[in-house]
């Protein structure tokens, strides 16, 4: 539950998606290090597999003894083959399980941010975008935790123990290799850079387009009743092929990388062999190419590929940084944005699911505070987006428990701003709003278009007021005007409510979240246009409701409704803040 001294899980700023990639590592750094340490030691198993061979093998050819002839190097080299498996597997488990946990550990971090922030901060305006933010862009990190952080630790630590080895058997090859080796890194850099770019790009790509196609779905009947879906084909496929472009391009980066790897490796081994093979021949005889044997030279051929693989892992894994970084520089911004501000002279609020947790937890008492009078206090509040243009200044008020406060004005004038700014979703441009008793009080706030999921109707009553009867529900829906509910062509409680309220009256929706209101009332209550597609006759359930709710809460309504008035204790117009009646002025 989001709860006032909850603060965000790291309050540090993020300069880059590196720093923040670096940040969600440290959480599972110690499973990280496993897998690096279980990569080693498959080196480690590699190296012993391949002299006990090359051994074997000089022994076969040179001296012409059996493979049994000195069984340890056979047994040595089985158990090394079963020991660079088994930490193979390991290398894999831990890398995977790290990269598991760490991105389980993301999706919450990024569902908390998301709920200390303001339901009205931006990047939560378009749900397909934070959908596929949530999904793709945290699934696109997996290859960077799982293979590539683990493989930068290891294209170090492998490579230096073969080069030990291969410079046990022969300095100039050893040389030869460590010569070689830092141009492959250098050129995966190169490339990589590029490959970067077009991910943070494919990135954005993927997220428009995600939004684009949701819209259009979201709008498919008014697409066909305008007729309009020849042009929306034309921009669907358009977007498309953008995404296909950028897509095409990324992969040729991709074929780009590896050629250049592939070509450096070669020619790197090449001459090792040619070394090697005049060395044996007897035509080079300079630097230690005296001391080659079959069994160092085929050594040293088996080791080179060995040499340059951790390498060209990290190359193909490359990629999955580049993807990684696209997707954490586009979280950035959520991780980067400051929470929303709650002072302690600020009013305390909870969203209407944070109240229904809260309340849930208790389960005896439906009526919340029955001891406390609950008090709203709005001292010098001045509303709006932006200090440049602000909606309403100087809004002196105090409510009591038992008023209702109903803010009119024309629209545009800030009716719904200033129900933000009472429910902490904005922060004020000036002044504060102050709630009595305090911190632990719970605000329930109604929007014009409530949201009620695809369920039934009990489900979704229940959501909110887990510990109501199924009686109570039946009467709440039926002081507001439901019966229909009840009737022949329904289903009752277990009517079910279609995606975005299909199967309900704009009016009934709005009913429907008030009931869940009513079920489990709140010390403060916000609504926004109660009454707005209503009619006289169903208008007066809801005076009724706001009535019998007003008896235990404060009751903040936004409304055009005169009618609402007559119920109204204290009134506020924000076109004539003069005009404020029953106001206690602070
Ligand atoms: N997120 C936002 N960012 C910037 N400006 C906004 C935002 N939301 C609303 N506005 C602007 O603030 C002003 C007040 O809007 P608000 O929704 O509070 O008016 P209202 O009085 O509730 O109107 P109505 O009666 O039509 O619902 C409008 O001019 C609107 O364009």
């Amino acid at each position: 539950m989001l709860s006032h001294n909850k603060k965000r899980p790291a309050e540090q700023k993020f300069l880059t998606g590196r720093a923040l990639l670096n940040h969600f590592a440290s959480d599972k750094k110690q499973v990280l290090w496993l897998s690096v340490i279980a990569g080693t030691l498959a080196t480690f198993f590699l190296a012993m597999q391949w002299i006990s061979f090359a051994w074997m093998v000089e022994d076969v050819i040179i001296y012409q003894h059996s493979f049994t002839h000195q069984p340890e190097w056979l047994i040595l080299f089985i158990c090394s083959a079963i020991g660079r498996v088994v930490s193979t597997r390991l290398q894999t488990m831990f890398g995977q399980n790290a990269s598991i946990a760490i991105r389980s550990n993301i999706r919450k971090k990024l569902l908390l941010l998301w709920r200390q922030q303001s339901p009205l901060s931006s990047h939560l305006h378009s749900p397909a975008a934070a959908a596929t933010q949530w999904v793709e862009d945290i699934e696109s990190m997996d290859g960077y935790f799982s293979k590539y952080w683990p493989q930068q630790m290891l294209a170090f630590i492998s490579p230096l123990i073969i080069l030990c080895v291969v410079a046990w058997l022969n300095w100039l090859c050893a040389v030869l290799l460590l010569i070689s080796a830092p141009l492959i890194p250098l050129f995966m850099i190169l490339v990589g850079m590029g490959a970067e770019q077009l991910n943070q790009k494919y990135s954005l790509i993927r997220q428009r387009l995600a939004g684009h196609f949701l819209n259009r779905v979201a709008n498919l009947t008014t697409i066909k009743l305008l007729h309009a879906e020849q042009a929306v084909f034309g921009e669907v496929e358009a977007a498309s092929d953008s995404y296909r472009k950028i897509i095409t391009k990324t992969l040729r980066v991709a074929f780009l990388s590896s050629t250049v790897l592939e070509f450096f490796t070669s020619v790197a081994i090449a001459s090792l062999a040619i070394y090697i093979g005049f060395s044996l021949y007897g035509a080079i005889n300079w630097g230690p190419a005296s001391s080659i044997s079959l069994f160092s030279g085929l050594l040293i051929l088996i080791l080179a590929p060995e040499f340059f693989q951790p390498l060209r892992n990290l190359s193909q894994y490359y990629h999955d940084k580049a993807a990684a970084l696209g997707a954490a520089n586009n979280l950035l911004k959520v991780f980067n944005e400051e929470p929303k501000q709650q002072s302690e002279d600020q009013v305390f609020t909870e969203t209407k699911t944070d109240a229904k947790l809260k309340q849930s937890t208790d389960k005896q008492n439906i009526t919340p505070f029955p001891n406390q009078q609950p008090l709203l206090n709005i001292h010098n509040l001045a509303i709006g987006y932006s200090p440049d243009s602000v909606l309403a200044d100087d809004i002196n008020l105090q409510v009591k428990g038992g008023q209702l406060l109903a803010i009119t004005g024309e629209s545009g004038a800030g009716k719904s701003t200033l129900l933000y700014t009472l429910a902490d979703y904005l922060k004020p441009l000036k002044g504060n709003v102050v709630t009595f008793p305090g911190k632990q009080m719970p605000i329930a706030y109604l929007p014009q278009r409530p949201w009620l999921k695809n369920a039934s109707v009990l489900s979704n009553l229940e959501e909110f007021a887990p510990n109501a009867t199924q009686e109570q529900m039946r009467e709440t829906l039926i002081e507001l005007g439901l019966n229909e509910i009840f009737g022949k062509n329904h289903n009752g409680l277990n009517t079910m409510i279609g995606e975005h309220g299909q199967g309900f009256s704009g009016g009934q929706l709005q009913r429907l979240a008030l009931a869940r209101v009513m079920l489990n009332p709140t010390a403060i209550i916000l609504l926004d246009e109660p009454t707005a597609k209503l009619d006289l006759s169903s208008k007066k359930y809801i005076y009724a409701a706001l009535k019998k709710l007003k008896s235990n809460a404060i009751l903040v309504v936004a409304t055009h409704d005169l009618g609402l008035l007559d119920i109204a204790d204290v009134h506020l117009n924000l076109n004539q803040k003069e005009g404020v009646e029953g106001a206690v002025l602070v």
